[in-house]
């Protein structure tokens, strides 16, 4: 086969190499426009499991790789005068012109012609050739020439970075420099990759690259300025630019490339060129040559040219999006950043570490368990105020609001049950609320209750307006107080324009087949086109609500609940007046979000002012509409939370979406948790985390990197009651409180669980 490598970085040479050893007579040439020695970048990156497949490729590269590897397994991170730093890491880095050279004098060895200092202007310059593989990076000429073909979705991010080197060592561990300058922070990804040479990555926002004045300087004036920024960490060394090289002296925002389709014709994308990876994960160079291996692998195995780039397509583009959202989750953490440089160094070091997610709590102990057990430790100090003798999972920390102490982190989140007649609490929920509470949980959160009998969702729907619902929900609670140290949040709510609905089980959302009742809405906006329109609300139903919402507040205090909760979110009535999709009013509850939030405030402020003084209130809100812009977005979430945190609320439920039929969520694990960490972190209040949460493991990630100070889990919930029962003995937590009637259970799970996770009994 006559194969043309357009392009000479990491993935054509590789490629080139793979090629020939699989089969000698292949005759193929390397084109590139650099000279063997011009090149960018000073260091890249290759974990030790991208260093083994190349081995079993090619072990002679890989010696020569290896044997030129400079290892670290520490991270460091400098912020706020302080140095935090954990092990386990494991990278290994090589200068990237090194790496160039060991490829081109691999290729050289083979029989692989390098055309150097040649520009390509097209693939037709390559007519003759059997596969034309373009290679030509980042900017690639050939996949612009067949833009229509290939379809790149390219997206400018926001940070500008630039790619130093320093003769000063940073070879004891990856280094993260934080420094705060008058126009905000500036940071440095640093890290060794010969014994004299280190890459420093200096990066910021936008905002701070104008305002220190980066714009308007060349590329001297650039490190004399980076230099006196990052002076103390210099000890007396320069800064160094690769000047003949764009891509080394000049500030860049990063370019996260992906194409639609990957080959036509004879011609197929490689490297960058095809997809990329920020720099902040360093797997640019993994998704590199493992897509070289990849295609030579292919064409070595499939009958055709076009079945080998089918199967090289699918296989890799698999790859490139795993490493493009973990790629994503990092590149949004660092222009992000300063909402979370105000935290205490241990905890930024945790969130920046599990940043991209692919690292969890245990993964971190894996890492390195005697770090680890310090963040744990002072998890449990800032909760408790006393430095603990032995470490606990922070799910298991408590939480104080107010008077009420939580004893652990875990929420049981509302969950209508649409199971009561007339809003009163039965049997049934008596052994469901109690049960979870026996189970495990902190906190337990009642389904929405409603704050009179036109305010229900469904005739399911428990509601406190009556003595009989009160002394119902009073059973309910003594025995929670009388039985478990959990605690019991009632959540109040009226249902607005999604009322009179018929139960979740039967057509949701749907009106009632007989025996609707009228609605009352912040506008005559319907939920639906099937639903009722409600009627827009005058001032008199608007003290109605007020009322009805004080009244069922006094008759929660007196039931004994410990946090009321107040229902803002999923399109419910107080939602439906902070939600422009659904408020029109032109009076002074409608238009702005000062006025949207006007009436909701009222309500807050008129249930604190019955509320017992040493009881805290939640409000849940809808952090996203998930309809853009015309909707609430996370950053409104931000305001809605910081008026919620002036008016005194103790602490944000963060949910989201459930309040337009038109509404696009996007599912996964966990989220919902970015808006409650956004929440927490911009407004600075106390938040709830919930949405997909379901593993021990998301609790402790998510509280230990600061997202929220609860997580919600529903589902869970429902599908195990004891789920934090469980979760305990997961963890091996043993001070976990078992009901003293469940003991001999409780010392039956830990043994199974020490002997190995199929012994367990039930399931987490
Ligand atoms: C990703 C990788 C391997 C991709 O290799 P590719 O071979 O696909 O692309 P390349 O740009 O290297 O080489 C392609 C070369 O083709 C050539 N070329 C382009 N157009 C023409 C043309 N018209 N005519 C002739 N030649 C052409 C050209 O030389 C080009 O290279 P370029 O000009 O330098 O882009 C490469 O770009 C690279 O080395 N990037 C460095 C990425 C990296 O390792 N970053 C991670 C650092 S680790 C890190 O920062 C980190 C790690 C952990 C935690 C935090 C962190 N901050």
């Amino acid at each position: 086969m006559k194969v043309a490598c357009l392009g000479g970085g990491p993935a054509g040479l590789y490629f080139a190499i793979s090629m020939k050893l699989r089969d000698p007579s292949h005759e193929i040439v390397v084109v590139e426009r650099n000279r063997p020695y011009d090149t960018f970048g000073w260091g890249v990156v290759l974990s030790d499991e991208t260093l083994g497949h190349l081995e079993k490729n090619d072990r002679r590269s890989a010696e020569m790789i290896r044997d030129a590897f400079a290892y670290w397994d520490d991270i460091a991170v400098h912020h706020r005068g302080q140095v935090v730093r954990s092990g386990g890491h494991g990278f290994c880095g090589i200068g990237r012109r090194k790496l160039l050279n060991v490829l081109q004098d691999r290729c050289v060895e083979l029989g692989i012609e390098l055309r150097f200092e040649t520009e390509i202007n097209g693939a037709e310059e390559f007519a003759g050739y059997d596969l034309v593989v373009a290679c030509d990076g980042i900017n690639s000429r050939i996949r612009s020439q067949y833009a229509d073909v290939f379809k790149p979705d390219i997206e400018q991010r926001a940070n500008k970075y630039i790619w130093l080197g320093t003769h000063q060592k940073f070879d004891d561990a990856f280094t993260f420099i934080f420094e705060e300058t008058e126009h905000g922070w500036v940071w440095v990804h640093a890290y060794q990759f010969d014994p004299e040479t280190a890459t420093f990555i200096v990066e910021c926002s936008e905002a701070t690259w104008r305002g220190l004045g980066f714009d308007q300087m060349d590329g001297p004036q650039t490190i004399a300025a980076c230099e006196k920024l990052f002076a103390k960490y210099l000890g007396g060394h320069s800064l160094m630019s690769n000047a003949r090289h764009l891509r080394g002296s000049a500030w860049l925002n990063f370019q996260r490339v992906l194409c639609e389709k990957w080959s036509h014709g004879n011609v197929v994308l490689m490297g960058d060129a095809a997809a990329t990876a920020h720099f902040s994960i360093g797997s640019g160079s993994k998704l590199a040559v493992e897509s070289a291996i990849a295609l030579a692998d292919y064409l070595h195995s499939e009958p055709t040219l076009q079945a080998a780039f089918d199967r090289y397509e699918a296989d890799r583009r698999v790859e490139v999006l795993k490493l493009q959202s973990a790629a994503r989750n990092s590149t949004e953490w660092f222009e992000d950043v300063e909402r979370y440089l105000h935290l205490d160094p241990v905890q930024f070091t945790y969130s920046l570490l599990t940043r991209s997610q692919r690292v969890s709590h245990e993964n971190l102990r894996l890492r390195d368990a005697a770090w680890l057990e310090g963040a744990e430790k002072w998890f449990e100090q800032q909760a408790t105020g006393t430095v603990p003798a032995t470490a606990r999972p922070p799910m298991f920390t408590p939480l104080t609001l107010r008077g009420v102490t939580l004893p652990n982190r875990i929420v049981v989140s509302p969950m209508a049950q649409y199971s009561a007649t007339d809003g009163l609490p039965g049997d049934w929920h008596f052994v469901h609320y109690t049960s979870r509470a026996l189970g495990g949980a902190g906190l337990v959160t009642t389904e929405m209750t409603c704050i009179s009998a036109d305010a229900r969702i469904t005739p399911g729907c428990t509601g406190l307006y009556s003595d009989a619902q009160e002394a119902g929900w009073a059973r309910i609670v003594d025995f929670i107080h009388a039985e478990t140290p959990a605690k019991i949040a009632i959540q109040l709510g009226h249902a607005g324009p999604k009322g009179s609905t018929q139960l979740g089980w039967e057509t949701m959302d749907a009106p009632l087949a007989e025996g609707n009742w009228g609605l009352i809405a912040p506008s005559a906006v319907a939920w639906s086109d099937g639903n009722q329109t409600p009627r827009a609300m005058t001032r008199n139903d608007m003290d109605r609500v007020r009322d009805d919402f004080v009244a069922a507040a006094r008759r929660a205090a007196r039931a004994g609940f410990d946090v009321l909760e107040l229902h803002y979110a999923h399109g419910y009535l107080m939602s439906a007046f902070i939600t422009p999709l659904t408020n029109r009013r032109e009076d002074e509850y409608g238009g702005s979000l000062e006025n949207r939030m006007r009436f909701p405030l009222e309500v807050y402020h008129a249930v604190r002012a019955v509320w017992p003084d040493d009881r805290p209130v939640s409000v849940r809100i809808s952090a996203s509409d998930w309809v853009g812009d015309d909707g609430i977005r996370p950053e409104d979430a931000v305001q809605i939370a910081a008026m919620l945190k002036e008016a005194g609320v103790d602490i944000v439920d963060v949910s989201a979406g459930q309040t337009s039929t038109k509404a696009r969520p996007v599912y996964g694990r966990m989220f919902q948790t970015p808006f409650a960490d956004r929440v927490r972190n911009e407004a600075r209040v106390a938040t709830m985390a919930v949405g997909n949460i379901f593993e021990p493991d998301h609790l402790n990630s998510i509280l230990m990197a600061g997202r929220a100070d609860l997580c919600c889990l529903a589902r869970p919930h429902l599908a195990d009651p004891y789920w934090g029962l469980h979760a305990a003995v997961k963890l091996g937590y043993e001070a976990m409180p078992w009901p003293k009637q469940y003991r001999s259970g409780r010392d039956q799970a830990y043994r199974l669980a020490a002997r190995g996770p199929e012994q367990m009994t039930g399931k987490v």
